[in-house]
């Protein structure tokens, strides 16, 4: 070991991390349980206990120096040893070096081994690769080579592939599908008699501008701006734009959909199984969301009380629902998917969409972010964005303060109706019609209702537990999928 770390010290350093997750949770120990050595660095694979509930693993690539980097991030230095500095690797040239040198080699040693991609260029060679630690918000670690490479290093681990790396290699490898960042590598930690862990992903890196969010947030200020004239207008770009991610959405579910695929990415039917972890799912979820709302309710303002109670009294009408929907025949299929799909996602380059982080829903176990499910999830989860997007605009628009509130939640229902139709009709159509993925416009409308519940729902919780100005959005869309129900029983 080449620093014996106390609890203390290392929880420290850890909470100055925006990796790690366990901020707001009780640490009984953080202790390092295994160093790989890397070059003249070391990779920590850290675990942390907690008073209740499970723990978890983290990498913590180290490296000792006797001095700190020009304007070091906050994150440099973990702590100062008697044998010098104990610093994040991810800071010193030479730890990248040895990342990029052996992904590009895709070298191998007892404990590491480095896959090279089909997008890395064989022309990169290591001697002429530059380096640096790109500062994005993040929960894992991003780095930088040649300006044309993006290396992920995950922080927190988990005992299998990352699903992440799963589904870029299998677009890259098996489609055409060109508006993914493409797959450059991976670094796998293997261990006989164990599963590997996945600690590191190469990709192009993209010249975004912006990402989806932002734009979109743009084009609404635009658009928020003219309300209080009574005027409605929204320009022809955006709903180019909207259509555009449409069809990217169709081209990356029909590069996944492939029946000559291995079982792990081959198309699926809705087996008895599936029904069941989908029924079990949505009921749990529906459980932790009614006891954390009837916790924090006292702390609701009288409006979103109002959606609360709205969602409280739907129970029963939502079980049936459920219930209804899985015990008749689907035969739609399912396929694997990207699984956490909203506008934040998605970045805006050349005029085009790129999209971004395949890991999968955060509060999923690594299991279930590999479950195979009609696309409609996904699909699902981007018109939940553009609620999201019109939503939490006006709780900050100057323009609209003065417009009612009633008026202001017919003007922005109307912008949301407009995008989701678009996007629909657009993914719609560029998929294909029919195709094998959806039985009939009836299951389409079902599994999409369905979808738009369980993502709303979900929503409850992390907004219920990280931004409780927010709550009253899933909330709202709980309300509309109510509403539709209610109208299919007459
Ligand atoms: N291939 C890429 N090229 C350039 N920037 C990227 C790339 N992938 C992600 N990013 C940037 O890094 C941020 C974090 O990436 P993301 O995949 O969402 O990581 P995480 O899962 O760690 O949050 C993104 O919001 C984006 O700004
Ligand atoms: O991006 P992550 O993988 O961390 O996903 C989590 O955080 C998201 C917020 O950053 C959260 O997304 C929700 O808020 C978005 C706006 O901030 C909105 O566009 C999404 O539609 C909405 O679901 C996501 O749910 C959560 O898993």
């Amino acid at each position: 070991m080449i620093a014996s770390l106390s609890t203390p010290v290392l929880l420290d350093y850890l909470k100055k991390c925006r990796w790690f997750a366990g901020k707001a949770r009780q640490v009984e120990s953080c202790m390092v349980k295994h160093e790989i050595p890397v070059g003249d660095a070391w990779i920590w694979i850290l675990e942390v206990a907690y008073e209740e509930g499970d723990k978890e693993t983290y990498q913590l690539p180290v490296a000792l120096v006797e001095k700190l980097p020009d304007n070091p991030a906050e994150q440099t230095l973990i702590t100062e040893t008697e044998k010098g500095l104990l610093v994040d690797a991810i800071y010193t040239d030479s730890f990248r070096n040895v990342l990029y040198s052996r992904v590009f080699h895709g070298d191998k040693d007892e404990a590491l081994t480095f896959t090279t991609g089909k997008g890395l260029q064989i022309q990169d060679v290591p001697e002429h690769i530059s380096s640096r630690v790109l500062a994005v918000d993040s929960s894992n670690s991003a780095l930088v080579f040649g300006e044309k490479y993006f290396f992920k290093l995950y922080r927190k681990l988990f005992r299998e592939t990352n699903p992440e790396v799963e589904m870029v290699q299998f677009i890259t490898e098996n489609s055409d599908f060109t508006q993914i960042p493409p797959f450059c590598g991976s670094m796998t930690w293997r261990r006989a008699g164990a599963t590997d862990i996945t600690l590191g992903m190469m990709q192009g890196k993209v010249e975004a501008r912006m990402d989806n969010w932002s734009l979109t947030g743009d084009y609404l200020n635009e658009f928020l701006y003219a309300v209080p004239n009574a005027v409605f207008t929204i320009q022809e770009n955006v709903f180019e734009q909207v259509a555009l991610l449409g069809k990217r959405t169709a081209e990356m579910h029909a590069a996944l959909y492939n029946p000559q695929a291995e079982v792990n990415f081959s198309p699926e039917p809705f087996t008895e199984g599936y029904r069941r972890f989908l029924q079990q799912r949505l009921s749990h979820l529906l459980n932790s969301r009614y006891t954390l709302l009837i916790d924090k309710y006292l702390s609701l303002d009288e409006p979103t009380k109002r959606l609360a109670w709205k969602f409280m009294e739907a129970k029963e009408l939502i079980d049936e629902f459920s219930e209804d929907l899985l015990k008749q025949p689907l035969d739609s299929l399912r396929i694997r998917i990207h699984g956490d799909y909203h506008l934040g996602q998605v970045l805006s380059a050349d005029h085009d969409f790129i999209l971004i982080d395949f890991e999968g829903e955060p509060e999923a176990s690594i299991q279930d972010r590999k479950i195979k499910h009609s696309p409609l999830k996904d699909v699902a989860g981007m018109i939940r964005s553009y609620h999201y997007a019109v939503s939490s605009k006006v709780f900050t628009s100057d323009e609209t303060r003065h417009i009612s509130p009633e008026k202001l939640l017919v003007v922005t229902d109307r912008w949301y109706r407009l995008m989701k139709e678009t996007y629909l009709d657009a993914y719609m159509e560029a998929l294909g019609w029919p195709h094998p993925l959806f039985k009939d416009q009836n299951e389409i409308n079902s599994l999409l209702l369905y979808y738009l519940l369980e993502k709303a729902v979900y929503e409850l919780g992390y907004e219920l537990s990280y931004r409780p100005d927010w709550v009253k959005i899933p909330l709202k869309g709980i309300a509309d999928v109510i509403r539709e129900i209610e109208k299919m029983h007459g």
